[in-house]
């Protein structure tokens, strides 16, 4: 895709819908009159007076206690510099969201329109009884640092200007690590550090709080090196002058260990790269685009590691490892600071989990097998869920130990769960999954290309790499919609069947074959293969294409026939059945069957829970089964109760590896407080389901329908179940967003097909090597 594409799509991204990226949702309810009368007048004095009282109770009555303030006067926003207090908003507002779903913080962002140090510091210290932490942002040097001292002398609440706390922590983390792995000692190495700005200052000072020595570091600014004979040296550059007698950044970057770069993009070169030591350390981590271009550093030499602050390549060093993390442990404690102890502990927090065994959840969120410590993986992983329970553990501890928390926790164990709460996972799964399919992504047919929101998805997956589209169509209407939509889908294979009599002829005489004692004669299969289902469905079945998207435009039980009659269903299947992943706020919960069996016999419903149980387990999870009725074991006879209750026991004698109980309500199913005090024998009563088979189709599709439109959760499917080969069908008229997750899904499904295919036949080769 275009670089004016990507970025038009960012700008689409912010102002499409409501405009910017975040909101406030209230906590409480507020659909009847008393709960009004509760939340505001004249409830509401009744918290107000306890806090006139005890205005400790401010955190017992009201959300200060999980409220940051992220501020900044936008004067060095990324590498962009001085742009202004709004144009620092989208940068403020995504920090925002990094909080929020990385550790479940609220914040409300202020663009403060002031460079004078006395008026910022003024409004934010005014600002202490709504906040329960600041969290300065992009303030440029030198202004910064006075800023933030003076806000932590004046202030009880966490204060940490971010640009300089975060980003050295994190980095660092990584520095301790990267040394380990090139056999350097923190009190040897030679450290160039290019920048001499917030970020650069802090991460060199706390380097040397870590062993580094102060005359083995070289610190430069635009001007070039910071030599101490440097005429009105200011107060803090002059913390790192040197006195050495080198001038430009190519010189002190000779022999030296480790690059460190906080300044601006593109002011390394692969020569200076290559003057320094035998296995150096290079993070560049200037943003948006770094000190030098990752692939350029990588081809310079091979005992390098190389970090940037970007999100598409290995080791990001990045802040957003440590924001979320440090202020949810403060927060939790009620730290009135944060101070060097939390920050050490939040260091060596960071660096020992990257060491540690990576759960196969993170491998799966990027695209690895097995992602181990070493030089490509210095520093944990910006989606590795351990980062809240081990981050936040640590620096809460460190603030009681050094006295700055007025909040003591007793039971680590509970605090440890009660993070993991805060974990809701909805959009984790799926990103997960788009990780995965973009590691292999595979061809897939859109056999409805003619269509707008079609070729949308297709630039997306294409732009994206998850998937390599086909387009099936007339070629003019097609070319004709991607002019029109200014749409970049150069490169993409079109084909129109009605050119292609060959291949047309080819898959006749296939579906003829396979439809012949079904009553189809040859000229009939011709005539089918003219619907570009059919079409689309034989690429599959000749590996011509890894998967089809269709069904936009038409109606499922049309557009899964072709699928039936051309791929079939799984040998050990004979059947087919619809999932949805239903995105709810307590993590995806899998929905079935919803679109294809409309009421399945007992011994039915047992071969769609083991569809299912099999399904789920791609992604991942260990399926967790509910099967649902309006009874609760044996509470309400009746045919459903009694086709579910005969289902499960068939289930518990003949599958006893398979986690399911049944028959439940479907509250019982999700509420496992409720389940365990009612029901405490049930299979389930330790965890709640993430898995409800339904009944019938008429339940299965009615709820998740109703979950969807009530905004409850976004639903990813039909997940088609049981087909030999991936054929996904998309609902009639489903959002662009749902057709790029439908074919994601289909990229994955394609993957774990091979998989298997692949372990079968290692197997069956075992079995013919050991006769
Ligand atoms: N990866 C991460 O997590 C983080 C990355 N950063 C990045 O670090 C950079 C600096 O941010 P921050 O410290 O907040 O900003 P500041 O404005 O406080 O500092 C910028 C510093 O960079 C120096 N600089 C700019 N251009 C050059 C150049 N061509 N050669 C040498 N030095 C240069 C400036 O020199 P002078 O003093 O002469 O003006 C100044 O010292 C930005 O790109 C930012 O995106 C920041 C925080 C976190
Ligand atoms: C990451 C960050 O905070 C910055 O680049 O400014
Ligand atoms: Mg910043």
């Amino acid at each position: 895709m275009s670089k004016t594409n990507r970025k038009q799509d960012a700008l689409d991204y912010h102002s499409q819908g409501r405009p910017g990226k975040i909101q406030v949702v209230p906590t409480k309810p507020t659909a009847s009159q008393r709960d009004l009368t509760l939340a505001y007048s004249p409830g509401v004095a009744e918290p107000c007076l306890r806090i006139a009282d005890n205005t400790e109770d401010v955190y017992k009555y009201t959300a200060k206690g999980n409220l940051v303030a992220v501020i900044s006067n936008g004067t060095a926003v990324l590498g962009l510099g001085d742009i202004g207090p709004e144009a620092s908003k989208p940068v403020m507002e995504g920090k925002g969201l990094l909080f929020k779903i990385f550790a479940d913080i609220d914040v409300f962002d202020l663009e403060l329109d002031t460079k004078n140090i006395d008026d910022f510091v003024k409004i934010v210290k005014s600002l202490e009884p709504t906040f329960g932490g600041v969290n300065l942002e992009d303030i440029k040097a030198p202004e910064c640092f006075e800023i933030e001292r003076r806000l932590k002398e004046e202030m009880n609440i966490p204060v940490m200007h971010d640009d300089q706390h975060g980003t050295a922590i994190i980095s660092a983390a990584a520095l301790l690590n990267a040394c380990e792995l090139q056999k350097k000692k923190m009190d040897k190495i030679k450290i160039v550090v290019n920048g001499a700005g917030a970020a650069a200052i802090s991460c060199t000072r706390l380097y040397v709080s870590l062993g580094a020595k102060k005359e083995n570091i070289v610190m430069c600014d635009r001007t070039g090196v910071i030599q101490d004979s440097r005429p009105n040296l200011d107060a803090i550059k002059a913390e790192f002058a040197t006195s050495r007698k080198i001038n430009t950044l190519e010189e002190a970057m000779k022999d030296s260990d480790v690059f460190i770069g906080l300044s601006s993009a593109d002011t390394v070169t692969v020569e200076m790269l290559k003057s320094m030591a035998k296995n150096p350390i290079v993070f560049a981590m200037a943003n948006p685009n770094p000190e030098i271009a990752y692939e350029l550093a990588i081809s310079s030499r091979k005992d390098l590691i190389m970090a940037t602050g970007r999100s598409d390549y290995p080791n990001q060093v990045n802040n957003v490892l440590g924001f979320p993390y440090i202020f949810r442990g403060a927060l939790d404690v009620r730290a009135t600071a944060i101070n060097e102890p939390m920050k050490i502990a939040a260091v060596r927090a960071i660096a020992e989990l990257a060491k540690k065994t990576v759960p196969e959840a993170v491998n799966l969120a990027y695209n690895e097998k097995n992602i181990k410590f070493g030089k490509e993986y210095i520093i944990p992983k910006p989606m590795d869920l351990r980062l809240l329970t081990n981050v936040s553990a640590a620096v809460a501890k460190a603030a009681i130990e050094s006295g700055v928390a007025r909040k003591v926790i007793q039971d680590w164990d509970a605090y440890a769960e009660e993070l993991k709460g805060r974990l809701g996972g909805e959009d984790a799964i799926m990103r997960a999954i788009t990780n995965k399919a973009k590691s292999d992504p595979k061809r897939v047919v859109f056999a409805e290309a003619d269509n707008y929101k079609i070729l949308k998805a297709a630039q997306i997956v294409k732009d994206e790499n998850i998937a390599i589209p086909i387009l099936l169509g007339n070629k003019a209407a097609i070319q004709q919609i991607i002019e029109e939509s200014a749409l970049d889908l150069e490169g993409v294979t079109i084909i129109d069947p009605f050119l292609e009599p060959e291949r047309m002829q080819k898959y006749a005489e296939s579906l003829y074959q396979k439809r012949q004692r079904k009553g189809v004669t040859l000229f009939e299969a011709t005539k089918l293969l003219r619907d570009r289902n059919y079409f689309g469905a034989s690429m599959v079945e000749f590996g011509e294409a890894d998967a089809m998207i269709s069904g936009l435009t038409k109606n499922y039980a049309t557009t899964i026939k072709p699928a039936l009659q051309i791929i079939g269903t799984e040998a050990d299947v004979n059947r087919v059945a619809g999932m949805y992943m239903m995105m709810t706020k307590k993590g995806p919960v899998f929905f079935g069957d919803t679109t294809v069996n409309v009421d399945p016999t007992m011994n039915e419903l047992v071969d769609l829970t083991l569809l299912l149980d099999r399904s789920v387990r791609k992604f991942n999870i260990t399926p967790r089964i509910a099967m649902l009725s309006y009874s609760n074991f044996g509470s309400n006879e009746g045919i459903i109760p009694d086709k579910v209750k005969g289902a499960v026991k068939i289930l518990h004698e003949q599958h006893p590896d398979v986690l399911v109980d049944g028959e439940m309500q479907g509250n019982f199913a999700i509420n496992n407080a409720l389940l365990k005090d009612n029901f405490p024998f049930s299979r389930l009563a330790d965890a709640p389901a993430n898995t409800l088979v339904f009944p019938n189709l008429e339940s299965g599709n009615i709820a998740y329908k109703l979950l969807q439109e009530l905004g409850e959760a976004e639903a990813v499917g039909p997940i088609l179940l049981g087909l030999k080969k991936p054929v996904h069908i998309v609902q009639l008229g489903s959002s662009v967003r749902e057709i790029v997750n439908m074919v994601t899904i289909a990229v994955l499904d394609v993957q774990v097909k091979q998989q298997e295919a692949t372990a079968k036949k290692g197997g069956l080769l075992k079995r013919v090597a050991k006769k």
